[in-house]
């Protein structure tokens, strides 16, 4: 695991979105997890987020315990390299194998205090003794942004080093491409020292991609040492800053300019120049340089600042993480403006106050629902209780009286009774695949989405699957069974290769369709069967029924859900039809296969060996007492139930379902539910947020629209989806208007649950 401290910065967020897009697991750390699930709202389902800073050490060491790799950067500041040094000391206590630190250029200018303070910074992570990458950076391409007032107004760049002076900068998504890099492979770039740059560029450069980019030309303007300090305190700069970027501008005037660069060695191609980065900002720098009214429209609306990126304004703590900007040229001496960048952008916040408590919201997850969500629930602040089992009927019916969201596995039904119990419940989360827990039509008519995770353990159970068809071929089981009891017996009789056998899958979905492009890898001829006709993916093909499938397959795996149709599907004369000799594997649904029968046809001898992980009544919690006809048959594997159980899945689906019901509490998003219509719509600023499930009945919409015209409620924004039962319409209004017609809504007689969101 990796974990990257400061990941909201702008530094930070690019190296997390450049490890993400590698299929990198990373924690981000995070002084405010809630902003960081704002701005990393696509991409949560592969991330965890945990509350540190550097700032924070002690709270870092607990934070980071289980880590392997650690990116550690500080915002700029007098002590940004003391509080790097005890964020990397924090690292080490946590048992982190590797760090990867941020440096600067000039690290090895000691003659000036400027440089002498990362080389402290360097010198003391080194004392610590850990395996550690310095990535030492100039100041970011970005930071142009930051200060263009005196190009819009005046077209013109101030800077004390001459024009001609030779500066390097770089583009913020390259720094994050060489850190991920990096990151991926820390064992091999332990101890090393890279200098991430641009090509070598100068200020007379910079003002000419500028002018090339929005077509106007700029000056390039020389000013005295003293003057540019006071520009930029007069600008808002502190005065440590000023002093800082002046040193450092005297640095690069003196000839200081890095002649290694290890970009294109890390990521294999050059990295970005300012005429490409100029080029690429076009569309955000032109709008810098027309009057304002054109700017706003032109940019986003945080006016001429707002890159025309979909990345959000950074907070101004976020603007000055990432390498403290030393100066050399105006790009240098900017404090970061922007918290985007053009290649891996971030989602814009979502800036929604909600209109109830958020402690109020309380959440009950059952079974052991992994802490990936209970974080993001806790981030949000509300108020969650856990429950390491499943609850029976009467257990759930005691406690759902003020649950609001419901978080529960496989284990535990949602039913009429429990339902009628829970008059406040907004939404269930099973956070598994299957949904046949809960009563779909019921909670649909009631107005309660239910949400799940498709594919978050797809690949989990299809591995497991794998394994047992191994497993099975090879009698695994009862011969590692009897070397436990002191057993040697050496034999090849009833063990085959799987090689060239046929796997016969039923149910092509999801699981049955990533296992047969495994099941083809190990060389096994793949056949199918599915209700629905479905395209066979590689070489594997479909059969025209069941039987035909239980008559040709050596295996026969089941990936059905459970339902009225594939209730014993696989019964006695089911298990008569599959070949001698032959097995079967149930990672699916308990209710699909009759077990009396299988084990009947598993001592006949028929089948030479079952796998099954799924049973019609499962124990309620871990423990003893577990009973099945097939305990102690020959070559039958038992598992409890765990052919998603990864850690990698369980994190993956705590974060996805999270996701979607924190999305549905805060914006009234259904997208991914399965018993809702799925609708998602873009906040408009200055309203209000209806939600209102109705009955599908005709003439719902007009007596909803008759009461916003009654009411002079401007409506912003409508969408409705449908389904057979249901109607659900997301409106925003004028905030003014919006509890009154609240009210009137609610009270139509067609209403089932109206909300309001502000
Ligand atoms: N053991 C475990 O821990 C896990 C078990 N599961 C079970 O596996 C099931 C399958 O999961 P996915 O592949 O993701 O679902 P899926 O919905 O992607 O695929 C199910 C397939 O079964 C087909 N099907 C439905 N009824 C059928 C019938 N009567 N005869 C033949 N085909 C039929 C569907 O058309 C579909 O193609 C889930 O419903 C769940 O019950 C899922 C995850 C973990
Ligand atoms: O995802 C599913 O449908 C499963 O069967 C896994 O269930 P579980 O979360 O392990 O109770």
């Amino acid at each position: 695991m990796i974990a990257v401290i400061g990941g909201t910065g702008v530094l930070g967020s690019t190296v997390v979105r450049a490890l993400i897009a590698l299929s990198l697991p990373v924690t981000l750390v995070a002084p405010d997890p809630s902003k960081a699930n704002r701005i990393f709202a696509d991409v949560l389902p592969h991330l965890t987020i945990v509350r540190g800073s550097v700032g924070a050490p002690k709270e870092l060491r607990r934070t980071l315990v289980g880590v392997d790799t650690v990116f550690v950067n500080a915002p700029g500041s007098p002590d940004c390299g003391q509080r790097v040094i005890c964020a990397a000391a924090a690292a080490k206590v946590a048992g982190a194998a590797h760090l990867v630190v941020i440096s600067n250029v000039y690290a090895d200018a000691v003659g000036s205090p400027y440089g002498r303070r990362f080389f402290r910074l360097e010198a003391g992570v080194k004392s610590l003794d850990i395996p550690t990458t310095f990535l030492r950076l100039p100041a970011f391409f970005e930071n142009v942004l930051a200060s263009v007032a005196s190009v819009t107004e005046e077209g013109a760049v101030y800077s004390p080093v001459p024009a001609s002076a030779p500066v390097r900068g770089v583009a913020v998504e390259d720094v994050g491409a060489a850190a991920a890099a990096v990151l991926a492979a820390p064992d091999v770039h332990e101890y090393r020292t890279y200098e991430i740059l641009s090509g070598v560029h100068t200020g007379a450069d910079l003002v000419a991609a500028l002018g090339e980019a929005v077509g106007k030309p700029i000056r390039y303007v020389e000013i005295g040492w003293e003057d540019s300090y006071e520009r930029m305190v007069a600008e808002g700069t502190p005065e440590w800053e000023a002093a800082d970027l002046v040193e450092a501008d005297r640095l690069v005037a003196a000839g200081h300019v890095s002649e290694s660069n290890h970009y294109e060695e890390l990521v294999g191609e050059p990295p970005m120049s300012i005429e490409e980065w100029c080029s690429q900002n076009a569309c955000t720098l032109c709008p810098l340089l027309l009057p304002p009214a054109s700017a706003t429209m032109l940019g986003q609306s945080g006016g001429s600042r707002t890159r025309a990126t979909t990345s959000p304004a950074p907070s101004p703590a976020a603007m000055v993480v990432g390498t403290p900007p030393p100066a050399s040229s105006l790009m240098e001496r900017m404090t970061l403006g922007s918290g985007g960048v053009s290649r891996l952008s971030t989602s814009p916040p979502v800036d929604t106050q909600f209109s109830f408590p958020k402690a109020k919201i309380e959440v009950l997850l059952l079974e052991n629902i992994h802490q990936s969500a209970v974080q993001m629930f806790e981030a949000e602040g509300f108020t969650i209780r856990t429950v390491s089992k499943a609850l029976s009927e009467a257990e759930l019916i005691a406690a759902m009286e003020s649950v609001h969201i419901l978080g529960l596995r496989s284990k535990s039904n949602v039913t009429p009774a429990v339902l009628a119990a829970a008059p406040r419940l907004m939404a269930v989360g099973c956070f598994c695949i299957g949904t046949d827990q809960v009563d779909k039509a019921l909670t649909e008519t009631r107005g309660i989405p239910v949400f799940n995770a498709p594919f978050s353990n797809t690949r989990s159970v299809a591995e497991l699957v794998l394994a047992e068809v191994i497993a099975l071929s090879r009698r695994l089981g009862d011969v590692s069974s009897s070397m436990h009891k002191g057993v040697w017996n050496k034999s090849a009789t009833g063990c085959y290769e799987v090689r060239g056998k046929t796997l016969g899958i039923v149910g092509y979905g999801h699981i049955g369709s990533q296992l047969s492009i495994m099941a083809e890898a190990l060389g096994m001829n793949v056949i199918y069967w599915d209700v629905v006709p479905v395209l066979g993916l590689s070489r594997t093909v479909p059969c025209e029924s069941l039987e035909e499938l239980l008559n040709k397959s050596d295996f026969v795996t089941l990936h059905v859900p459970r339902s009225e149709a594939t209730r014993n599907m696989i019964g006695a004369e089911q298990l008569a039809a599959m070949k001698e000799g032959s097995f079967l594997i149930n990672a699916s649904r308990g209710t699909v296969v009759d077990l009396d029968a299988l084990a009947d046809a598993l001592r006949s001898g028929h089948l030479a060996g079952a796998a099954v992980d799924v049973y019609p009544t499962e124990p309620a919690k871990n423990g003893p007492g577990f009973e099945s006809p097939l305990c102690g048959l020959t070559n039958v594997l038992l598992t409890p139930h765990i052919g998603g159980s990864t850690v990698e899945a369980q994190h993956m689906i705590g974060r996805e379902v999270a996701t979607s019901l924190i999305r549905y509490v805060n914006e009234g998003t259904t997208l991914g539910a399965v018993n809702f219509p799925n609708l998602e719509m873009p906040f408009s600023s200055g309203t209000h947020r209806i939600l209102n499930v109705h009955r599908n009945v005709p003439g719902v919409l007009r007596d909803i629209n008759v009461i916003f015209a009654e009411q002079s409620a401007n409506v912003r924004t409508q969408v409705l989806g449908t389904s057979t039962e249901i109607g659900y319409l997301i409106v925003d209004v004028d905030r003014y208007h919006s509890d009154e017609t609240k009210k009137a809504i609610s009270d139509l007689e067609t209403s089932i649950k109206t909300r309001i969101l502000y």
